[in-house]
């Protein structure tokens, strides 16, 4: 799904991926933690060809990034940051729209299913969003992103704005749709929810790749998360 080697970006004059090595097989997930401006916003953009790569390279379902940003944006899902809706739109307006642009045709039908399955209250549905919450624009950011059914997606801060409720659904969604075959990379400040759903666990400080975590037959060493992250964050 995503082989990245050595990749190096530059922005600002500064190095901000330095020589970073990730990969993501098929049915994964992949948490990418680390403190503020440690490159993890960066880290999706660049998976995503939308900035280049000053040195390496990265396969993204077995395209190069190098080779441009269209052929992988049309088969990753993508959520930024701070994803955008119009506040003229309304919910369900918005996630045909964004579709649409996406090139992918749905019915309402369909996009009444995604509402359910991020637990959008259904007031919402044809609500206009400048009447939203963030959490709620937030779900319907993340149900316009499973409706591309893409093989990959790629989540910035997903559980952002949601309730801790929303947030344990946002993490049974992400292990349904590993088990239906989707491969996911997710950037969180959510140690305990990424320690609770991924299958690894990947710490940036400036760039770097400075801790590598598997989930064992016990889940994972939060004690040790906990350590390297702090150390990186002195560090840094
Ligand atoms: N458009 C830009 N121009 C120049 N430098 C940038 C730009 N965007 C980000 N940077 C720098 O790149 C580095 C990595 O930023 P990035 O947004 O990837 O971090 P992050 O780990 O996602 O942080 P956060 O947790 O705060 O969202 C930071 O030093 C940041 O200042």
């Amino acid at each position: 799904m995503i082989e990245a080697s050595k990749m190096v970006v530059e922005r600002g004059g500064n190095t901000v991926l330095n020589q970073l090595d990730l990969s993501l097989g098929p049915k994964q997930i992949l948490a990418l933690i680390g403190g503020n401006g440690a490159g993890k916003s960066t880290t999706i953009l660049a998976l995503l060809g939308l900035i280049p790569l000053a040195g390496g390279d990265a396969q993204v379902l077995g395209k190069s990034v190098r080779s441009g940003a269209d052929s992988i944006r049309a088969q990753t899902g993508y959520l930024p940051e701070q994803a955008a809706l119009y506040d003229h739109l309304s919910a369900s307006e918005n996630a045909a729209y964004f579709l649409s642009l996406a090139g992918v045709e749905t019915s309402a039908a369909s996009i009444e299913d995604a509402f359910v399955r991020v637990d959008l209250p259904k007031r919402a549905w044809d609500a206009r969003a400048s009447t939203f919450s963030k959490g709620m624009r937030q779900k319907v950011a993340i149900a316009t992103c499973l409706l591309r059914e893409t093989p990959l997606i790629l989540f910035d801060e997903p559980t952002s704005g949601l309730d801790p409720a929303a947030i344990d659904d946002f993490h049974r969604l992400i292990e349904n749709l590993r088990e239906g075959g989707t491969s996911v990379l997710m950037v969180t400040h959510d140690l305990f929810g990424a320690s609770e759903t991924a299958d690894k666990i990947l710490l940036l400080s400036q760039g770097r790749r400075v801790g590598d975590f598997d989930r064992g037959s016990d889940g994972f060493d939060s004690g040790a998360i906990r350590a390297a992250f702090s150390a990186a964050n002195e560090v840094a």
